[in-house]
């Protein structure tokens, strides 16, 4: 098309709210009962070719119902990722060809399939393949995801409309913004649905080709995610999906000289050693891979003396404990002022207490259960280890129950000193710590959170002292990639605030915003002299 043309202005895929009894809740349940009842087979897609491999086999239960097994994978192979790395080569040139409006086509249209007749489907897998509630998934799976793919094709037509600044006479100067040379390499996380469909697909607009290895217990959804983004009309071998743990997949992807970028979010470990594997093997690929990770969090919130006692209630619960505690940006250490931890603390306490949890598809849960044994086991640990600390005083919570699920009740542990150990380790549960400090302190109390945390990802200011605010938001600057003023630290909608942070937390990169696309795109300048000179001498030698 001979045209230079605009994209549709993105708004937020408005939130379901699944009231009780209503229709969009009965559908979206009965969807849940259909997967439950048909389990499926769950495997590799390598260019056009859905390929169960021979790789050793796992299975994706309901971390709530553990008896229930939702569908079955194997682990990707070596040869299956060798194979996959020659769809995305040959898939790479004529992908990148196509313009950027019929790519971005794919995505709006991809956005516009799970805001109506994929939602359900997507919803329900993750509410039963990861634990959410309804509200939970709706948030993440639907709306977030949709907003993903509605915000970049924005923020993408952005990028490729950055044209440099001047000219001088008899030149044009122009931008080109190419894909990377290779392939891109997204390795996903379990806990969003929304970030598994966004770290292949944001390289793909931006005229790439993917790798994509999801979480093994985030199978379910990821494989549903593969099937819409088929119908929306991506072409094969633009995004391969290799399941399972990923050490496989990585032994190749990481070795290959085609390897151009990395796109991932997970735990920091993780990342850190996928960086120092690519830093060991520089020298062996055809250009520096980008790499791009948002990582673990430790979320904090710090309470002045004059903030809103039933606003900050309500945050702790909410950014501690939803989801079972498993976003990088939960409430999972708070700071607060011994008057406010006096008036708060046993209707804190009890309002916890009273939290249901259980089976995801009661809707009358606050909660279900954590992803699987491995997190289970950690929290327990964790969990045994504050009952075992004099320095520790469990208040709320402090229990766990496997007998049908992987169910920790959502815990407080008060701790004197806050340089302790919960206050920096991220557990990834329903695990909050509490540091009260003397109502004299507040500013002090900032600067020990500024001057201690490994992570800075998320993290909160509750007040309603306009200088206290002020205060917080200067001392706090490099503590949280994602500040929050009288609000949970968790929540962060696309096209609103940019999500990511910096130390231990990834190289903020900003997912949900331009700053990630631009990593996905290798700038060609391009200068044309409309009457090159015809004269190799300078005026100053006399000409
Ligand atoms: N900062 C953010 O935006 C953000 C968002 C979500 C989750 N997280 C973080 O993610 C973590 C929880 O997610 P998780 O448990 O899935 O993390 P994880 O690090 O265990 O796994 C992340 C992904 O890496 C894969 N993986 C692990 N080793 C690999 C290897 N050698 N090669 C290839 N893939 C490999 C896993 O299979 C999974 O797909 C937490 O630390 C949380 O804070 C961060
Ligand atoms: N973006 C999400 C967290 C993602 C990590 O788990 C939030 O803001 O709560």
């Amino acid at each position: 098309m001979n045209a230079i043309t605009n994209v549709p202005t993105p708004v937020n895929e408005p939130v379901h709210t699944y009231a009780a009894g209503s229709p969009e809740l009965a559908a979206v349940l009965r969807e849940a009962d259909a997967q439950r009842a048909t389990p499926l087979d769950l495997p590799a897609l390598i260019g056009a070719e859905w390929d169960a491999g021979t790789g050793v086999p796992f299975e994706v239960r309901e971390p709530h119902r553990t008896s229930s097994v939702l569908g079955t994978s194997r682990h990707a192979t070596e040869e299956q990722t060798e194979r996959a790395v020659a769809a995305a080569a040959a898939a790479a040139d004529g992908w990148a060809a196509l313009p950027y409006d019929e790519r971005a086509a794919v995505f709006l249209r991809a956005a516009d399939l799970l805001s109506g007749r994929w939602r359900d489907t997507l919803n329900a897998a993750t509410m039963l393949g990861q634990s959410k509630t309804v509200a939970q998934a709706e948030i993440d799976a639907a709306c977030e995801l949709a907003d993903f793919w509605r915000f970049n094709v924005a923020f993408g037509r952005e990028i490729i409309a950055g044209q440099p600044a001047a000219n001088s006479p008899l030149t044009w100067n122009r931008l080109e913004y190419r894909p990377l040379e290779g392939f891109v390499y997204a390795i996903t996380p379990f806990n969003f649905t929304a970030i598994a469909g966004n770290l292949p697909t944001a390289p793909a607009l931006m005229g790439n080709t993917v790798l994509w290895k999801p979480s093994p217990t985030q199978q379910l959804a990821a494989h549903h995610t593969m099937r819409l983004l088929q119908e929306a009309g991506l072409p094969p071998g633009v995004i391969n999906m290799l399941p399972g743990d990923g050490r496989l997949v990585s032994d190749v992807a990481l070795r290959h000289r085609a390897l151009a970028g990395i796109h991932f979010t997970g735990s920091t470990a993780t990342f850190r050693h996928l960086w120092a594997e690519v830093a060991g093997g520089l020298g062996r690929y055809a250009a520096y891979p980008r790499i791009v990770g948002e990582t673990g969090g430790k979320g904090f919130v710090l309470a002045h003396p004059s903030a809103d006692l039933v606003a900050l209630r309500t945050a702790l619960i909410r950014g501690a404990f939803e989801y079972q505690g498993q976003k990088c940006s939960a409430a999972s250490r708070a700071y607060l002022p011994r008057s406010l931890w006096s008036a708060i603390r046993d209707d804190l306490c009890s309002a916890v207490e009273s939290l249901t949890m259980g089976d995801v598809t009661d809707p009358s849960h606050f909660m279900g259960a954590v992803i699987d044994e491995r997190a289970y086991r950690k929290h327990a640990a964790a969990i045994d280890a504050a009952h075992a600390d004099d320095a520790c005083t469990v208040l709320a919570g402090g229990t766990y129950d496997d007998a049908d699920g992987w169910f920790v009740r959502p815990t407080i542990v008060e701790i004197d000193t806050p340089e302790h150990a919960m206050f920096d380790t991220e557990y990834f549960g329903p695990i909050l710590a509490v540091h009260v400090y003397e109502d004299d302190e507040f500013e002090a109390m900032a600067t020990h959170i500024a001057d201690t945390s490994t992570y800075a990802l998320t993290g909160a200011v509750f007040a309603t002292d306009r200088v206290a605010l002020h205060r917080g938001t200067v001392l706090l600057r490099n503590a949280a990639g994602n500040f929050y003023l009288n609000d949970k630290p968790t929540g962060a909608v696309v096209g609103q605030q940019p999500f990511g942070g910096a130390r231990a937390s990834g190289t903020n990169d900003k997912a949900g915003a331009p700053d990630n696309l631009r990593r996905w795109t290798s700038v060609r300048a391009i200068k044309e002299n409309l009457d090159p000179p015809r004269e190799h001498r300078h005026p100053h030698q006399g000409l």
